[in-house]
């Protein structure tokens, strides 16, 4: 992904080839500047890449255009953003069924019956009539869980999840991230800065300067990962 041209080019990716497995929790890390927002965009189909090929599940979306790029986002990816990105006006149930909604579709018994149980693991079955002002952090981010994961999307991208989280409800928020991947199937890449969160995932992929430099297929914990990080950092300042 080119940004500008000529002396002023950014490559903000560069040859990364990547594949976030099914059913598996991703962390992509890198410092600031390393292309991790611009990855995340490129995966969602919410930019175009200047070269290269992009699919979600078996899905090609290399080449569709917005209102075809709108339809993919909306059926196969779930968003889960730093700032919770709720509807302050909508209750946490209508919130939860708002990309049927935004789809013109109802949850058919099925669905309804997932959402239910969804709503339930997370711990919000009680506040299913409450609007995010009436919510702590931590519930307001399992809410935007519980919408990204309603319609069972191919893919679940987070974006700092716990940017805005106490330690207490960032754990939390991760572990049920963790459990939404090992016990639902649900596939999911996180963007952070915090090698904490990266360690909930069960992968970490590293980028400096818009390349994958790194892949931990196994992170030895936060330690580990901070340490990755760090001598990252220092390889990009040098
Ligand atoms: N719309 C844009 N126009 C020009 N350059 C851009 C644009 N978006 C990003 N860039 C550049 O591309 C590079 C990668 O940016 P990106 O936001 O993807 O990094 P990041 O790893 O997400 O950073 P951070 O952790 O600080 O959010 C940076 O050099 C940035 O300045």
């Amino acid at each position: 992904m080119t940004y500008g041209t000529g002396e002023g080019a950014v490559h903000a990716v560069r040859s990364v080839d990547l594949e976030i497995p099914r059913g598996g929790f991703t962390a992509v890390m890198g410092p600031s500047g390393s292309g991790k927002s611009t990855l995340m965009h490129i995966m969602a189909g919410l930019e175009t890449p200047t070269r290269g090929r992009v699919w979600i599940g078996d899905r090609e979306i290399t080449g569709l255009d917005d209102e075809a790029l709108t339809v993919v986002r909306r059926r196969r990816v779930g968003f889960v953003f730093q700032a919770f990105n709720l509807m302050p006006a909508m209750d946490v149930m209508e919130n939860v069924l708002l990309p049927f909604e935004l789809d013109g579709r109802r949850p058919d018994a099925e669905q309804q019956a997932w959402i239910e149980e969804l709503v339930a693991r997370l711990g919000l079955a009680g506040r299913l009539r409450h609007r995010p002002g009436e919510l702590s952090g931590g519930q307001q981010q399992r809410v935007a869980i519980a919408r990204a994961l309603a319609g069972r999307p191919d893919l679940i991208l987070a974006d700092e999840p716990t940017g805005n989280l106490d330690s207490r409800s960032a754990r939390e928020v991760l572990e049920l991230l963790g459990m939404a991947c090992r016990e639902l199937g649900q596939s999911i890449a996180m963007v952070t800065h915090d090698p904490r969160a990266a360690a909930h995932a069960d992968r970490v992929v590293y980028l400096a300067d818009g390349v994958v430099v790194r892949r931990d297929e196994a992170p030895a914990g936060a330690d580990a990962i901070a340490s990755a990080m760090l001598l990252l950092e220092e390889g990009t300042r040098a």
